[in-house]
Order: C-alpha cells, then structure tokens, then sequence
C-alpha cells in the first residue's frame, strides 16, 4: 500500500450568504483562531459569492493569512455575450485558485448536467483553478440502495475526457444531497462506503497513482462535534462545510479536527 500524502483539505462553501462586509469579518474571524502551524497542515479554503470574493481576497492578501480562496461557480465559456456570468480568466485575476463546480444546488435549481459540469471543470483546469468536483445521491436513490453507481456516473461524467495530468489536480467532493443542510449527517461508515468506491473508480479511470493523489471531500452537516470521526476514514481527505462555515469558531473547530481524539 502506498503511503498517503494527501493534505487535508477544509472548504467552506458561504453559499448565497454575507454581504462583503460581513465575508470581511468572517475570513479575519476565522484566520485569527488558526495558528500557523495548523494552517500548515490543514489546507482551509473559503468559497465566497462572488460579490466578495475581492473583499476576501484584500484580506487575505494585505495581512499574509495562510488561507485559500475561490468562488461558488465558473462559466464553462471564454469570454463574450454570457451575460451574468463569470469566466475563469476573471476568477484567476482575482487569485482564486478553487471553483466548485456541479453542486447539487446548481444542478438542481439550473439543471446542470454531466456535460455542462464537464465543461466548467475544463475551464478550470484552463485556467490553473482547482475544481472542486461534486457528486452525490438523492434520497430516494439512497432508499433504492443504488447512490454507489449513481454516484460513480457523475464522477465519471464529470471527469470526462481529462487525462491523468489533469485529473490530478481535481479535488472530488461527496455530497450526499439528503445530507446538506438537513442535520443529517452520512455516518462516517455511510461516507468512507461511496468515497472508497471513487477512489477505486478513480484507479481504474486512471491509475493507482493518480488515485493515490487525488483529495476526496465528504459534505453534508460537517460540524466540529462531528468532523473527527469523519476524518478518521481512510479515504476521506477533508470536508466541503456549507452552514457551519458561516461560525468562525464552529469552522475553526472543523479546521482542528487533528486535535481531537476519536474514540
Ligand atoms: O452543500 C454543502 C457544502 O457545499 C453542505 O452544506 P451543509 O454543511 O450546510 O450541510
């Protein structure tokens, strides 16, 4: 077995939340309860809409805070008459370096499919931004007991025609969509189940390396009472966080999973 070296990685997704004032206070709230060291060992990450991002990136750069940025969403299209929406080049010239891309929410209040979702990872990676790739079942595919293969087509949709350089820099986030804001949380078994079965998935799309290397989130009710025991599985590598994101304590307390003991 090969060592794992993946970094954890902490995302918190603001969703449609914060006036830029209020994203201004939530990044510095949150940077001051982190250390050094623990920001060098847990990769954090904040999502803001997009009317913030420039707010939380002069945050973040005039007072060197060791925090990662990004944006909820990308345009699958260059440039030209898109009207609302927001390309790579312009996230990049603001210096984020993530975009989620396929939510569950975008897929389901903008129908967007395997293809579109395809797309805009592609114009990611065209633009050095690290898509942060979401999949994950409905209630009633979980009750029909078929979230494994319903869950490994979105991968693959989502994955494909990129090579294995390209796959590499994807981070992959399992949302269960029963799971996202309801309080329900997967149990740690319930994540480590799909999230294994992508990175097998991932093994024979690629190889054992690039399986290796690539970062799988679990998402879906993360909290700091609970992020631990999510963390303890083998093949979950970090969290994307939606409500409690907007706590800077609750978040910080995500961030420091590694100083809590799992029973
Ligand atoms: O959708 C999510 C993150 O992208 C999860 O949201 P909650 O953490 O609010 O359940």
């Amino acid at each position: 077995m090969t060592e794992n070296t993946r970094r954890p990685l902490m995302a918190g997704n603001w969703k449609m939340n914060l006036s830029h004032r209020e994203a201004n206070k939530l990044v510095q709230d949150l940077a001051f309860r982190l250390n050094e060291k623990q920001l060098a060992e847990v990769e954090v990450v904040v999502l803001p809409a997009f009317t913030s991002i420039r707010t939380v990136q002069s945050a973040i750069d005039g007072d060197k805070f060791l925090i990662g940025f990004g944006a909820q969403d990308i345009s699958q299209h260059t440039s030209g008459a898109y009207t609302g929406e927001v390309s790579g080049a312009m996230l990049a010239g603001l210096g984020c370096t993530y975009a989620v891309v396929g939510h569950s929410e975008r897929r389901a209040y903008h129908n967007e499919d395997d293809a579109l979702v395809n797309a805009k990872v592609k114009a990611a990676l065209a633009n050095a931004i690290t898509p942060i790739l979401c999949v994950g079942e409905g209630l009633d595919i979980r009750e029909a007991g078929t979230h494994v293969a319903y869950t490994l087509a979105q991968l693959d949709g989502g994955l494909a025609g990129l090579n294995a350089e390209q796959a590499k820099k994807v981070v992959i986030a399992y949302e269960p969509v029963w799971a996202i804001g309801t309080g329900k949380t997967a149990t740690p078994e319930d994540a480590q189940e799909v999230i294994g079965a992508i990175r097998v998935r991932l093994g024979e799309l690629y190889d054992a390396e690039v399986a290796g290397a690539i970062r799988i989130l679990y998402g879906g009710s993360v909290k700091a009472s609970n992020a631990a025991g999510i963390m303890a599985k083998p093949d979950i590598d970090g969290a994307l966080v939606g409500g409690a994101s907007l706590d800077a304590e609750e978040f910080a307390g995500i961030c420091r999973f590694n100083e809590v003991a799992v029973s």
